[in-house]
C-alpha cells in the first residue's frame, strides 16, 4: 500500500528564531493520522536543532540536497552521512532550483539519491517540466526521461519517493489543475511500473509540489495517484503546514 507523505521544503529560509514553527508542527502531527507521515526539510544550518525540536514527536526532519560522496574535499557541500548524523530521515534531491542554480543533471541527481540510500536516508527525487516544455507538449516524455535518469541503479521501490513539481507552478501561485496532475502522475506510475513492476510502483509515494496551500490541498490530494505533497512557502508556518497535513488521508 502506498504511503502518504506531507513534506515541507523550507528552501533558503529559516533562522533559529523559526524553531517555534517546528515545535508547533511537531506538536500537531500524528494525532489520529496513522499512515500519513509528516516531514520538514530544512536548511542544513537548522537540521540538528530542528531534529531536537521534533524529538519525541512523529514529525521527521530532512535535508534539501546532498553531495554524492561520503566525505572529502568539497568545500561547502554536505554529505548524506552528515545529514543522517544531524537527525535527518529524508533528503530532497534534484529539486528544479538545484537543477537550475547548480547545473545538477539526472546523472548527478541519481548519484545523490544513491548516496542518500547509502546513508540510510529516503531520497525524495524531484522531477518536473518547464512552461516551455509544457507548451511544446513535451511534458510526459521529459518527465519519463527524468525518472529513467534520476533513480539510481539498484534502488528498491520501497526506499524512494518521487515528487512531481511543474516548474511553472513553483512559488508562482499558479497550481496545476487536477486533470494536469492526474495525467502526469498516472504517466509517472506507469513508467515506474516498467522498472519496478506494478506492485513496486504502487509502493512509491508520488508527491505533488507547486503552490500547494491549505485552500487547494484537499482537491490536489484527492487526485488518484497523488500520495502527498512537497510544500514550499506554505510549510514555513506551522498552522498552514498542519492545515494541509490535516487534509491528507
Ligand atoms: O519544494 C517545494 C516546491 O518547490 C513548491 O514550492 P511552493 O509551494 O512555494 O510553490
Amino acid at each position: 500500500m502506498t504511503r502518504t507523505l506531507i513534506a515541507g521544503n523550507w528552501k533558503m529560509n529559516g533562522l533559529k528564531a523559526s524553531l517555534g514553527e517546528i515545535r508547533d508542527a511537531a506538536a500537531g502531527v500524528g494525532k489520529g493520522k496513522a499512515g500519513v507521515e509528516a516531514l520538514l526539510c530544512v536548511p542544513a544550518t537548522l537540521l540538528t536543532v530542528a531534529a531536537e525540536a521534533a524529538h519525541g514527536s512523529e514529525l521527521k526532519v530532512g535535508g534539501e540536497t546532498c553531495h554524492a560522496n561520503e566525505s572529502g574535499a568539497h568545500t561547502g557541500d554536505i554529505s548524506a552521512e552528515m545529514l543522517a548524523d544531524a537527525g535527518a530521515s529524508h533528503v530532497i534531491v534534484g529539486h528544479s532550483e538545484r537543477r537550475t542554480d547548480h547545473g545538477e543533471t539526472n546523472e548527478i541527481v541519481a548519484a545523490q539519491a544513491a548516496a542518500a540510500l547509502r546513508a540510510g536516508l529516503t531520497p525524495i527525487i524531484c522531477i518536473g517540466e518547464s512552461l516551455d516544455q509544457r507548451k511544446a507538449g513535451e511534458t510526459l516524455d521529459f518527465v519519463a526521461s527524468q525518472i529513467d535518469g534520476s533513480i539510481p541503479e539498484g534502488a528498491k521501490a520501497e526506499e524512494i519517493v518521487i515528487a512531481y513539481e511543474p516548474i511553472w507552478a513553483i512559488g508562482t501561485g499558479e497550481v496545476a489543475t487536477p486533470d494536469q496532475i492526474d495525467e502526469v502522475h498516472t504517466a509517472i506510475r506507469t513508467r515506474l511500473a516498467q522498472r519496478f513492476g506494478a506492485d513496486g510502483a504502487d509502493q512509491i509515494p508520488l508527491l505533488y509540489g507547486g503552490s500547494m496551500k491549505p485552500g487547494n490541498a484537499a482537491e490536489i490530494l484527492e487526485v488518484k495517484d497523488v500520495n502527498g505533497g512537497l510544500i514550499g512557502g506554505a510549510s514555513l508556518k506551522a498552522d498552514d503546514f498542519l492545515a494541509i497535513y490535516a487534509q491528507a488521508k
